[in-house]
This record gives structure tokens, C-alpha cells and sequence, in this order.
């Protein structure tokens, strides 16, 4: 069977880019950049004051002696001139430093007299001055092409002082989700045997929050005839369909069939990992498929591990930067994992990692609390409490 590096590949091999489009910059949160972002000018462009106070030539202040105060420097002034030696001038946060000034004196070791100014010792070492340049300069590569507009990057991007950016196309979504059972939220309680269909709500969020437009979503029967029509529609109006369900061997597993006249094209069937062993991944029409689990964890599992990279590649983002695994300390011991690649579903705490204790493939209540995976290597020995382990933010 295909193993999840294998099929990582395999996907990232088998997506190309959508094209990019020009954005103002309110519209780009959440979207991945298709040209990197270089800062226009410097940042701070002069030296500023990082405290409000009084800016000073720092060999000149003797503490407890009163010094004239001249001037002020306000944010936003162009210039507030030159300090006029042996004096002291009034500035705030973030307004330009006069020239000649080499620190700025926090207001709080202040105490002033009509037009004089003395300060307290204690007042050093910092000097409280932002030089220019600082956070960067002009020409600097402030965000690299394929990153992901997120809200920390959005403030880097906002620096660079440009009113639009260049961004990937935003994916079209549709999300399928298969099986008999299924009945719209609000509605599994009024048929005999029909359950609340909750898979696709998470997809669909996830998609979302990955900048992509869900353009259509449907519940379908196990009825060849049926999914085929709704696999057309979806195929037509989307740039990637996503359907849960139906991805196992059982006879009504009809994931795969439905696009069998739309000549679907198999990239990988079959995953050797726990949970999500039957995702599955090809191209119908020139669209993009992939088939997720029913299981409501083993979807959500596999979304965030093959879906979220497919989602950036389609956008030209790096699928490996929506795979940072990291080292976290293990909170709680784990028995020795099976013959498959596996990602237990855990919560981070102070202390460390703790599994959640619902590890089933089914399971829908702790996911909400389960905010990490922890990978574990087929065959991974028992592992004790305070061991260092691979994870994921889920
Ligand atoms: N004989 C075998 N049976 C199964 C195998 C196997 O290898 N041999 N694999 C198992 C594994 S692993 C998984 S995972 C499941 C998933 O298979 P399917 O994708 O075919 O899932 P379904 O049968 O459609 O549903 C499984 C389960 O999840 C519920 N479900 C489905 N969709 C949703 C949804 N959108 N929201 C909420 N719940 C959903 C469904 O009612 C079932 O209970 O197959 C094993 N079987
Ligand atoms: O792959 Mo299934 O998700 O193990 O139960």
C-alpha cells in the first residue's frame, strides 16, 4: 500500500497552480501569495522614539539636574529639526527622533517645572530609540511567493506599503458526501436509522479557512445513477471535488464509481495509515478528486493531512509548510503502535500531549479538544510519559 510520504508526492506531483490575480489588499486575507513581497521603503523609514518621554544626547543628562526643554516631536511630523545642545525635547511613541538626540528618557523618570526638565537615576541602559531600518529595508523580501496570507502575515504584507498584492485564483470546492444514512443536520432525528451528517461541515470549514470557495455541497444516496449526476454537476462547477464516504471495499462503497464515466483517473487508492487506510486521490474531467473516509476522524485526518497540502499546491503555496511537524513532550504514555503509519488525535497541555480518549476512526465529540496529531511510525514501541514525540497542530 502507499505510504503517506509516497502519497504526499504523488499529489503534489499531479497539481498545478490555478492562475494568479491581482487583489487590493482587503480582499487578500486568507489567499497565497503568487509573487513574493518586497518592502518599498525602509521600516522605521528615520529613528523613532519607542517610548514617550523626552529624546536627549545621553552624555548630557546627569540625573536630578534640570535641563531646558526645547521643541517637540509628534508621529507624523516630517521633521522635528535638530536638538539644541544641553536641552531636552518632548516626544512620543513612534515620533522621529531629532537630530543630535541618541536616547529617549521614558516620561515616568520625569519631573518638570515650567520650561525645565529633570530626571531621576535609574532612568538607563535602554535607550528607547527604533533606528531606521530597523525592522527592514527597502527592497527586502518581505514575504516569499506561496505564502499564505494568514493573519500575522497579513500585518507584514500590509507593511510593505502596497494597496494590492498578487494572489493565486481561489480554488472552486465541491464536497460530496455519500451514504444512505445521512440526513441534514436537524433532521437525522425525525427517520428511523439516518444519522447527523457531520464529516463535510469540518471539509467545508477547512477548505474555507485554506482560502478556498465551497461552490457546492450535496448529500447523496448510495445510488450509482444518482452520485453519477451529482458528480457531474460537481465536476462541472468546481476546480476539485472532495467527497467523504464510500471509499472502502463494502458494496455499497460507490466514491470511486460515481466518477467512473467522467474517466476517473487514480493517482493512489489506499493509504497506509490509521485512521483514513481508504483515502484516495485522481483527476476526472481535468478536476482535481480526492475521496475521504466516511469515518468522521478518519476525514478529518486525512483532510488535514493530504487535503490542506492539496489545497495550497492548487494555489502555489508549499504543501510541506502545512506539514511542520514539531517535537512536543508526551504528557501521557501510548501503547505500541500497529502494522500502519499512525496519527493519534491528542490535546496539548501544559504538561504535554495527552491522547484523547475516543481513538476511534468514528469518533465525532473529541475531536472538537483534539488539537494535535502525534505521529507514530508502523510498529512504534510502547512510549512512555515525558518522551519526545513527533506532532502536528490538527
Ligand atoms: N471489510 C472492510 N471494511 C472496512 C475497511 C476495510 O479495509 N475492509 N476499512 C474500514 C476503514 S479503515 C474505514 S475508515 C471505513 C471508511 O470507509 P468508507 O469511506 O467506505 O465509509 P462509509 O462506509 O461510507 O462510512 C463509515 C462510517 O462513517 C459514517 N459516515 C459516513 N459519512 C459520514 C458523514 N459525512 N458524516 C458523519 N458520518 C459519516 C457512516 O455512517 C459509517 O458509520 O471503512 C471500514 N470498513
Ligand atoms: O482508516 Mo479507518 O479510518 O482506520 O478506520
Amino acid at each position: 500500500m502507499t505510504s503517506f510520504d509516497e502519497a504526499l508526492a504523488l499529489l503534489v506531483g499531479a497539481v498545478r497552480p490555478l492562475p494568479a490575480e491581482s487583489v487590493p489588499l482587503e480582499q487578500a486575507a486568507g489567499r497565497f501569495l503568487a509573487a513574493p513581497l518586497h518592502a518599498r521603503s525602509d521600516a522605521p523609514s528615520r529613528a523613532v522614539s519607542a517610548m514617550d518621554g523626552y529624546a536627549v544626547t545621553l552624555e548630557n543628562v546627569e540625573p536630578d539636574r534640570w535641563m531646558s526643554l526645547a521643541g517637540e516631536s509628534r508621529p507624523g511630523l516630517p521633521d522635528p529639526g535638530t536638538l539644541e545642545p544641553g536641552t531636552a525635547m518632548r516626544i512620543f511613541t513612534g515620533a522621529p527622533l531629532p537630530a543630535g538626540a541618541d536616547c529617549v528618557i521614558m516620561q515616568e523618570y520625569a519631573e518638570r517645572e515650567g520650561g525645565q526638565v529633570r530626571f531621576r537615576s535609574g532612568f538607563g541602559p535602554a535607550r528607547h530609540v527604533r533606528t531606521a531600518g530597523s525592522d527592514f529595508r527597502a527592497g527586502d523580501l518581505l514575504l516569499a511567493a506561496g505564502t499564505s496570507l494568514a493573519p500575522r502575515a497579513m500585518v507584514a504584507a500590509a507593511s510593505a506599503d502596497r494597496d494590492t498584492v498578487e494572489v493565486s485564483t481561489t480554488p472552486k470546492i465541491a464536497i460530496i458526501a455519500t451514504g444512505e444514512e445521512l440526513a441534514a443536520p436537524g433532521t437525522a432525528h425525525l427517520k428511523a436509522g439516518a444519522i447527523s451528517e457531520s464529516a463535510s461541515y469540518g471539509v467545508a470549514a477547512m477548505c474555507e479557512a485554506m482560502g478556498c470557495e465551497v461552490v457546492l455541497r450535496a448529500r447523496g444516496a448510495d445510488r450509482l445513477e444518482l452520485l453519477e449526476e451529482v458528480a457531474a454537476k460537481a465536476l462541472e462547477a468546481a476546480d476539485c471535488v472532495v467527497v467523504t464516504g464510500g471509499a472502502s471495499v463494502g458494496d455499497h462503497d460507490l466514491a470511486k464509481p460515481m466518477f467512473g464515466k467522467a474517466g476517473l483517473d487514480l493517482v493512489f487508492a489506499g493509504v497506509a495509515i490509521k485512521p483514513g487506510k481508504p483515502v484516495w486521490f485522481g483527476r476526472a474531467n481535468g478536476r482535481l478528486v480526492m475521496g475521504l473516509p466516511g469515518n468522521p476522524t478518519s476525514a478529518m485526518v486525512t483532510a488535514r493531512l493530504l487535503l490542506r497540502p492539496l489545497l495550497a499546491a492548487m494555489q502555489g503555496g508549499i504543501p510541506a509548510a502545512e506539514l511542520r511537524f514539531v517535537s512536543m513532550p508526551l504528557a501521557a504514555s501510548l501503547p505500541h503502535a500497529g502494522d500502519r503509519e499512525t496519527f493519534v488525535r491528542a490535546t496539548a497541555t501544559l504538561e504535554g500531549l495527552v491522547p484523547v480518549g475516543n481513538q476511534e476512526s468514528g469518533a465525532q465529540a473529541p475531536l472538537a479538544a483534539a488539537d494535535w496529531l502525534i505521529r507514530r511510525p508502523a510498529g512504534s514501541p510502547v512510549c512512555n510519559k515525558g518522551a519526545l514525540v513527533e506532532a502536528l497542530p490538527f
